[in-house]
């Protein structure tokens, strides 16, 4: 998959190098990933028994790739000899031998902090902390110390119980000592936990073991890497910026709104997003899900969202052929979620993007299920984009590939009417019953009638009986690009 996608953005070659560094088969020469990621020829000569160098840990496991890498498992402890670009040159406390270990993988031991403890996750807030401990392969009992948000040298503990996660203010004395309950101190943080790990029904929640970070994840970047330039626009989920990778790459960048999400949702769902990959998809390169506001890097689609393209001058110029040639490639993309049985939800010009050629792809698959139920209800909520939503999915909130078959024919109402809103004048709920009413919008003067016949068929009253993503690319919308009864 991971060639695939090397070979399709081949432009993008060391932006990939970059993200996925740890790809670099054994046998890997510099050639083809890049100078930049294969760790440095060693060059040192340290004394091993230098009692100077300083002490870490080895936050994840990490596999050597090669002779002068150095293999470590989460939790050793290291000395480190040097810092050498993206590595350090370390050894195990336990060994003798010398290498290169990613610099990310590994922390300081600081005397004053707790950060060689497993247990301790330094510099992560209590909702970044509540997705960790909701998040497998942790399970009822685990649990961490983390910085407190609102009191600055004091510790909070958060103890997953069950599905939900409790929080425990750590508070410091004058003397340094530490306790959860007034007049209950310990002189050190592991007394303290020894303490509640024995008696934990003092807080209700037993801790059974420390909170195992994710699997070094590959997608994600530190947000420090990540300038922001332009503000693109805005949506429901957040901003979106036009930014820069390392101040070379141009990426869109969209800033999430954390209070609209639920953890446990959003952690799976940037899992779904993570293995989709199609031409015709916005193609996900990176995350920065640790710590708050959550951004999600993509590619950067110059020519922005269908519907304002559309209704610009260059838009506006369009022959029906281009036209045609747009909604194929929405057909296209939405065939491979076909496929993948993944819905939409949220299929509408706005959440196509177009690049250079004209190359159109679809953004926003996957977020809508992110929102919280309050704001995607029916009920009351103006967020619903009801002009696009199949009655089925307005009324009753059945989603399904069918309806989003329905809000691409909505699509192609807005591409063939260069970015017209649908039902002009209508009011939302005026759509609603009017469409439950069997009225349909007309064909515009712009359109072809053998598309129109193909909205139609996508606004079958009857989900069933509307075509496939499938059948539109293969046939209907194909055939009209072969046969066209209109000038193109
Ligand atoms: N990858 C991108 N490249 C270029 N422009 C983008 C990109 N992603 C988003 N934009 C721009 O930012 C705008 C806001 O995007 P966003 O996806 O947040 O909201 P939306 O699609 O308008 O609404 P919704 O929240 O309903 O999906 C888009 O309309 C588009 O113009």
């Amino acid at each position: 998959m991971e060639q695939f996608v090397r070979k399709r953005l081949a432009f993008l070659a060391s932006f990939w190098n970059k993200l996925r560094p740890s790809s670099v088969p054994d046998n890997c020469s510099l050639g083809y990933f890049g100078a930049d990621l294969v760790s440095p020829q060693p060059d040192w000569d340290p004394d091993p028994a230098l009692p100077t160098s300083p002490l870490f840990v080895a936050l994840y496991d990490f596999a050597a790739r090669s002779t002068n890498e150095l293999s470590v498992s989460r939790g050793d402890k290291l000395r480190v000899y040097k810092e050498v670009g993206e590595y350090v040159v370390a050894r195990r406390l336990s060994g003798k031998s010398i290498g290169y270990v990613p610099a990310n993988y590994v922390a300081k031991i600081s005397q004053e902090t707790p950060s060689h403890q497993l247990w301790y996750f330094s510099g992560i807030s209590r909702h970044e902390a509540e997705r960790l401990l909701l998040s497998p392969p942790n399970e009822h009992g685990s649990f961490l110390i983390r910085d407190s948000e609102s009191s600055k040298g004091e510790y909070s503990l958060s103890v997953r119980n069950q599905a939900k996660v409790s929080h425990f203010r750590i508070c410091k004395c004058p003397d340094g000592s530490l306790y959860v309950q007034k007049g209950h101190a310990f002189p050190s943080m592991e007394e303290l936990l020894a303490f509640y790990t024995e008696n934990w029904k003092v807080i209700q929640s037993p801790l059974v073991k420390p909170c195992t970070p994710p699997e070094k994840d590959e997608w994600e970047r530190p947000r420090s890497e990540f300038t922001l330039r332009k503000k693109l626009g805005e949506g429901n989920f957040g901003e979106v910026w036009e930014g820069l990778w390392r101040n070379t790459v141009p990426v869109a960048i969209k800033i999430i709104k954390q209070a609209d999400m639920k953890a446990e949702d959003f952690t799976k769902e940037i899992q779904n997003l993570k293995s989709l990959k199609h031409e015709k998809l916005i193609q996900l390169h990176a995350v920065c899900s640790r710590g708050e506001p959550v951004f999600i890097i993509t590619e950067l689609m110059k020519k922005g969202n269908l519907h304002s393209y559309l209704n610009s001058l260059e838009g506006k110029s369009l022959s029906t052929l281009h036209l045609l040639d747009m909604a194929c490639q929405v057909a296209d993309g939405m065939t491979y979620l076909e496929e993948k049985h993944i819905v939409h939800r949220d299929l509408a010009a706005r959440n196509i993007l177009v690049g250079d050629d004209l190359t159109c792809k679809i953004a926003d698959f996957g977020l809508a299920r992110l929102l919280k139920d309050d704001i995607y209800s029916t009920s009351g909520s103006t967020k619903i984009p009801v002009k696009w939503t199949a009655p089925e999915a307005a009324n009753y909130r059945t989603y399904s590939l069918k309806s989003d078959i329905w809000s691409y024919g909505i699509l192609l109402y807005e591409v063939f009417t260069y970015g017209q809103t649908p039902y002009e004048g209508m009011t939302n709920q005026e759509t609603i019953q009017q469409i439950t009413r069997g009225y349909r919008l007309p064909r515009p003067s712009t359109c072809p009638s053998e598309i129109y016949l193909v909205m139609l068929e996508c606004w079958k009253g009857n989900a069933e009986e509307r075509p496939t993503f499938f059948a539109l690319r293969e046939n209907q919308i194909r055939a009209c690009t072969c046969h066209p009864r209109h000038p193109m």
